[in-house]
């Protein structure tokens, strides 16, 4: 087993209270899983990757454990975390391609940033991974100014995985690039792991179209809290949550016309995160909600690796 998360709680302080982003979820990652990680905006799919590495200043850690191959991973504690962070659990930002140092080669940020951590750069091994990836050497001696959009976020991907990690959280990797630079970008995570480089992979995205294609399994998250997570075919061909089904049934069909299949959204909102309501915290918008939703339904695990919280499951 790679990662566990238990009861994981993690809160922003705003003036206005705490936004309880991540509220008490629980799952675990497989040696060479990739988890799919998907729900609405604000659902806490970021929060819950940025956990994984550091907290920022407004982050606070409520509660709850994290174990990577058995270890604690100390979430709360900013400096011990610094053993874990990119040596064993590493992160493509959803921003990673504006991370880049705009001052600096890509080769001589990548010295940089290995002689930071004590380890010298094998330039054979770094030439492998970008061959990996599909990167030309040539773009160790290139300025982030001179890639493509796509070639910064694959950079990106190489420079996340140089220790080989044993989970590499992807966020929104993909949302800002083109259909064929998107395929390229996956099939390059997909290799780092098929390779060993990477262990185990969390891909936080919004489009569950393209994660049933990649992961091995998926977690849907509703308002900070875990609503079904299943092998990815059972959770696309037969799954039991009520937002499951309304997610999936929002996807647009490939060749469709609007006029014929109109796409249905998922009517409502989330609840607020800084006072979230008692109960189910979809039942405001949830097409079977009844009266027993005003409790809390636990994560049930009602088949083996299929999780669902919800009580008509
Ligand atoms: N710095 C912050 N201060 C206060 N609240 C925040 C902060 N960052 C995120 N939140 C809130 O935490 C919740 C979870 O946000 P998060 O970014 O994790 O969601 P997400 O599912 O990744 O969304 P998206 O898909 O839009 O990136 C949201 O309600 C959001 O408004």
């Amino acid at each position: 087993m790679t990662l566990t998360v238990s009861d994981l709680r993690v809160h922003y302080r705003t003036l206005r209270g705490e936004v309880r982003a991540l509220d008490g979820v629980s799952f675990d990652l497989a040696d060479g899983e990739i988890l799919g990680l998907a729900g609405e905006s604000g659902c806490g799919k970021s929060t819950l990757g940025k956990s994984l590495i550091r907290l920022d200043g407004r982050m606070r850690h409520a509660g709850g454990t994290v174990t990577l191959d058995g270890d604690d991973v100390p979430v709360a504690d900013d400096r011990a975390m610094n053993a874990f962070r990119f040596h064993r659990v590493s992160l493509v930002p959803q921003y990673s391609m504006s991370a880049l140092n705009p001052t600096r080669r890509i080769g001589r940020m990548i010295r940089e940033l290995l002689a930071s951590r004590g380890v010298g750069v094998d330039t054979a091994e770094l030439h492998r991974r970008l061959d990996l990836v599909g990167l030309d050497h040539d773009v160790l001696d290139r300025y982030p100014i001179e890639l493509s959009g796509g070639m910064k976020q694959r950079t990106v991907m190489v420079i996340s995985t140089l220790l080989d990690p044993s989970v590499l959280i992807a966020d929104e990797v993909t949302s800002a690039l083109d259909v064929s630079t998107q395929r390229a970008v996956v099939g390059a995570l997909t290799g780092l792991r098929d390779k060993g480089l990477v262990t185990s992979m969390i891909f936080v995205t919004h489009d569950l179209g393209l994660t049933s294609h990649i992961a091995d399994s998926i977690m849907v998250m509703y308002a900070g809290k875990l609503a079904e997570k299943a092998p990815t075919k059972v959770l696309t061909t037969a799954p039991r949550h009520p937002y499951t089904k309304l997610l999936l049934g929002s996807l647009p069909a490939v060749g469709a016309r609007y006029a014929d299949q109109p796409l249905k959204g998922i009517a409502g909102a989330p609840p607020s995160l800084l006072n979230p309501p008692a109960g189910c915290r979809f039942r405001d918008r949830c097409p079977v909600a009844d009266e027993r939703c005003a409790d809390e339904p636990p994560v049930v695990e009602i088949a083996p690796r299929h999780s669902v919280a919800c009580w008509k499951a």
